[in-house]
């Protein structure tokens, strides 16, 4: 018979010197998308950043909230029966083990395609009783975040003078449009103390492969985000507001102006975090290229490529790797 202690967390990454790092946290942009000059900061906090905090949103509080209960209650499910809805392949329910590269984090999720039904089916036995409840909440949160993602994504472009000023968003718009939803539960570790570990990593550093990655959690801090000088800083929660990630697809888009943020999770030793993020990408057909407009004469930094032949390859490599970096040209 196999007996399951407690887990092995000396096993666990975890982050060394951390408190070396300053945390400038007042420095993290706050986008205020009711205001109309908002267009420009996002480009500030792209080119600085590759981060920002969205506030004034319009994505209602009753689909945060039947999503952040429906997420509570399937994690708070038994382990056997969150293990019927994996392995996480890459979709379905996922438990310490991230991607298929030998990755793990102190996190247990579930990832969603947001355009296939066939992910409903795994977790079915699962939600039992009810897989609609889970579908709908999904759904509901998943079209009004893609909604203001499109603003988001309209703003940008306005602020960095192209037109249509649709060229990013129609890419999420496409229903073909190859994004990600994904629900995170770092379980708090109380363990660390007595390992010495101050910071386990629940997700480690890594760069989010799509165009734009739009996250919320729950009022348990945790996400730091890598600045250009080196530092890493942790970001404040705030269940009210978004975050958004710049994706390296972007980061190709704009020719290198705008860089894809490296992030990371560390995990709390008393609070329990829960995060959701939808990952837009765009269909697997298109070529990822920087825009003309934003050429300035200069020559792309990159290959050609398409969004398939990206994901094939990043889906290849470890969390912490630069995938970009075998789509640079050698000028
Ligand atoms: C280790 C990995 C997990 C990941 C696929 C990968 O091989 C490299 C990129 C990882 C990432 C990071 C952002 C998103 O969470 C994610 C779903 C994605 O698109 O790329 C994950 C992948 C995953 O967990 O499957
Ligand atoms: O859970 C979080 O807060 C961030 C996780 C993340 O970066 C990811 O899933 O790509
Ligand atoms: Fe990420």
């Amino acid at each position: 018979m196999v007996v399951l202690t407690k887990p092995a967390i000396n096993h666990f990454p975890i982050v060394k010197n951390s408190f070396k790092s300053p945390s400038y946290i007042n420095d993290i942009p706050v986008i205020d998308l009711s205001k109309p000059n908002s267009k420009n900061l996002i480009v500030n906090a792209c080119e600085e950043f590759g981060f920002f905090k969205v506030i004034n949103h319009d994505v209602p509080m009753e689909f945060i909230s039947k999503l952040d209960s429906e997420a509570v209650k399937f994690f708070s499910s038994s382990l056997s029966e969150k293990l019927k809805a994996g392995p996480a392949d890459p979709f379905g329910y996922g438990n310490k083990k991230i991607g298929q590269n030998g990755d793990i984090g102190w996190v247990e999720y579930i990832l969603l395609s947001t355009n296939s039904e066939f992910n409903y089916q795994k977790f079915a036995s699962v939600l039992g009783v009810n897989p609609e409840n889970i579908r709908a909440a999904v759904n509901d949160y998943v079209s009004s975040v893609k909604k203001m993602s499109c603003e988001i994504l309209e703003m940008l472009a306005e602020g960095l003078k192209i037109h249509p000023t649709n060229v990013f968003s129609k890419l999420l718009m496409d229903e073909k449009s190859d994004s990600v939803f994904r629900l995170n539960h770092y379980p708090p570790c109380p363990d660390i103390q007595e390992f010495n570990a101050q910071n386990l990593i629940g997700f480690g550093e890594h760069t989010d492969p799509q165009i734009i990655s739009i996250l919320r959690s729950n009022n348990t801090s945790g996400l730091q985000i890598l600045l250009k000088n080196g530092h890493w800083i942790s970001v404040p929660s705030d269940q009210n507001s978004f975050f958004v990630n710049v994706g390296d697809s972007l980061q190709v888009m704009t020719n290198g102006r705008f860089k894809s943020v490296k992030h990371r999770v560390l995990t709390n030793s008393v609070k329990s975090r829960l995060s959701m993020i939808y990952f837009g990408g765009p269909p697997l057909s298109e070529k990822i290229a920087p825009l003309p407009s934003l050429m300035e004469g200069k020559d792309s930094l990159y290959k050609e490529f398409t969004w398939f032949e990206y994901k094939k390859s990043a889906y290849k490599t470890r969390l912490a790797d630069n995938r970009l970096v075998l789509f640079e040209k050698s000028l």
